[in-house]
């Protein structure tokens, strides 16, 4: 496999005050990744740092299908082929579904695998049938579902997920996992953070603990359950 993502030794700071002090990831192509961590460590300042939004990389090296992310906007980035669905999803509240998928330009997605707005329908059949209705008024799981299909239109060949199932009922949680395998089985790799890994564990080849602005463990998802110690040590609240 080739790396689709390599970040090595990422430091990123919000004015002066540095959030990220040593990131290192690596997500092979057609890999799920998943980040976690207890609330503040840095899981979504590592995601906002590959798409360089709101955050300033400061040092370190981001590079993504073969080329370095460094100077690049955010989105360049989203050109290159990153998707990025952040913890507040961003929906146009007041745009209907189907004019929601209609914001993102069209790309040219090259040797990407290329997504328009019926594929998008296909994956998420309950947006298709909400496809008039405004993302204002509909629940926090049919807008995750919304931002996931937008992100799609840009034809990525890594998708960040920021805490997707966050504040999700379980059954809709269900429902998201399910469009995650799904992607995964289309060969779209992904970085998931989540506070918790019980919601993913279908879907996630590897798992990356962070703790205070730095990765501290990597390995298989078995190897993480195998090992209790590390969730005690860095997910637990103390
Ligand atoms: N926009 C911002 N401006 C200043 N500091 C920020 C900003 N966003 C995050 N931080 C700080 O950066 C650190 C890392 O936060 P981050 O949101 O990346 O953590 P997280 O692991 O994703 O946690 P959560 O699950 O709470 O989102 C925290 O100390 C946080 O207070």
């Amino acid at each position: 496999m080739t790396a689709m993502l390599s970040i090595s030794n990422l430091h990123a700071s919000y004015g002066k005050a540095e959030a990220l002090h040593g990131i290192d990831l690596t997500v092979e192509t057609g890999e799920v990744v998943c980040l976690i961590g207890r609330n503040g460590v840095g899981k979504s300042s590592t995601m906002k740092s590959i798409v360089r939004d709101q955050i300033t990389v400061t040092g370190g090296e981001v590079v993504f299908d073969g080329a370095s992310l460094a100077g690049l906007r955010p989105y360049e980035v989203v050109r290159r082929g990153v998707g990025y669905v952040p913890e507040d999803r961003r929906v146009f509240a007041s745009l209907s579904v189907l004019e929601n998928l209609r914001v993102p330009r069209p790309v040219s997605a090259g040797d990407r695998r290329n997504w328009n707005v019926e594929q998008v329908f296909e994956l998420f059949p309950q947006l298709y049938d909400y496809r008039h209705r405004k993302a204002g008024v509909m629940s926090g799981g049919e807008q995750q579902m919304l931002s996931i299909a937008r992100s799609l239109i840009t034809c990525p060949k890594l998708l960040l997920l920021d805490e997707p199932h966050e504040g999700l009922a379980p059954k809709i949680a269900e429902e998201v996992v399910t469009a995650i395998a799904a992607l995964k089985r289309e060969g779209v790799s992904m970085v998931i953070s989540e506070q918790a890994l019980n919601t993913i564990r279908r879907c996630a080849d590897r798992v990356y603990v962070v703790d205070r602005g730095m990765t501290v463990w990597n390995g298989t998802v078995d190897g993480f359950y195998a090992d209790p110690e590390i969730a005690r040590k860095y997910l637990m609240v103390s």
